[in-house]
């Protein structure tokens, strides 16, 4: 440790500004947006370790989205929420698929049996019912709290408290830097999922969303239940739970908002406002995985 830094918002040689020029690291109501050089991840670690936390992360492996179990264990007990207690929660409707993958003392791994739907669709929205459900019966009393990640991803670096908050949003690789015009919210008013034209702070990956346990319960709660309203109106949103997320994130604002660098996607070239992907989507055949 033993930095000092500088109160003032101007760069000065000696001491140490946690703050970036390039991006913006604040949303208007007072949300930090975490980008690498915005916190100290020691005084970070100082602050959270005597808290003995425990860390849950939920993550689906459906059909042949069993075959990222590995990848994502493996690079999770390199990089996530490291000397910390971490309870993986893996949902799946083929538990001898998953391999056994060595953990670090006060990590587990935890198999969710689930059935499976017929279509990628209807699989990627049921997260929402399946985490809700699985919060209320079990993970409740078992984490302080709960990130919810999509399976078909990586971690690269380190991913640690600086992410920890009440309720917690990640900004989508593709849109990060593009006019809130070419958002691709739910633009039809008869989706419960709808944000009309000129409204809308960010527009939020549905890969990656966390925080207090009991505030994951209250979210997924809310989004399975516009995600219902719009199945009884016979209509699916345009990018299913994710607009619903985006939808939900727009009346209910994240209290912590964690930048593109937690949810990177491996095929997209890197800006320069990335300093540091820490969790990136692999790349794979859309068509021959979601058959
Ligand atoms: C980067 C990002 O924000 N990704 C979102 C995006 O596309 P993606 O292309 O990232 O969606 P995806 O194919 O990864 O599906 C989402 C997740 O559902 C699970 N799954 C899906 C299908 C299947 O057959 N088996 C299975 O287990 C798995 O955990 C997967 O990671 O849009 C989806 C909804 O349209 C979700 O909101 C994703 O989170
Ligand atoms: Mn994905």
């Amino acid at each position: 440790m033993g930095d000092c830094f500088s109160l003032r918002a101007r760069p000065c040689q000696a001491r140490v500004n946690y703050t970036r020029q390039d991006v913006l690291t604040v949303t208007p109501w007072l949300a930090p947006i975490v980008w690498e050089g915005t916190f100290n991840a020691e005084i970070l670690d100082s602050a959270y370790r005597p808290l003995n936390l425990t860390v849950g992360v939920t993550a689906f492996a459906i059909g042949k989205y069993t075959r990222f179990v590995g990848r994502f264990l493996e690079s999770a007990e390199k990089h996530f929420m490291k000397g910390y207690r971490v309870n993986y929660y893996i949902f799946t409707d083929n538990p001898e698929t998953i391999p056994t993958v060595q953990l670090q003392p006060g990590r587990r791994l935890v198999i969710v049996p689930i059935k499976k739907y017929p279509s990628w669709q209807e699989i990627s929205m049921r997260r929402m019912e399946a985490i809700n459900k699985h919060i209320a019966e079990t993970s409740h009393g078992e984490v302080d709290y709960l990130f919810c990640l999509d399976i078909d991803m990586v971690f690269y670096n380190a991913w640690g408290p600086e992410t920890l908050g009440d309720i917690v949003a990640a900004l989508h690789p593709g849109y990060f830097n593009v006019p809130r015009s070419q958002f691709p919210y739910e633009r039809r008013s008869s989706s419960a999922a709808h944000i009309p034209d000129g409204e809308g702070d960010f527009y939020y990956g549905g890969a990656v969303f966390g925080g207090l346990v009991k505030k994951v319960y209250e979210f997924t709660k809310t989004c399975h239940m516009t995600i219902l309203t719009d199945k009884a109106n016979g209509i699916m949103a345009a990018w299913q739970e994710e607009s619903h997320l985006n939808r939900h994130f727009l009346s209910h604002k994240p209290s912590k908002v964690l930048s593109p660098e937690y949810l990177w996607d491996d095929r997209k070239p890197k800006p320069p406002e990335i300093h540091l992907i820490r969790f990136s989507t692999v790349d794979k055949d859309y068509k021959e995985i979601r058959d």
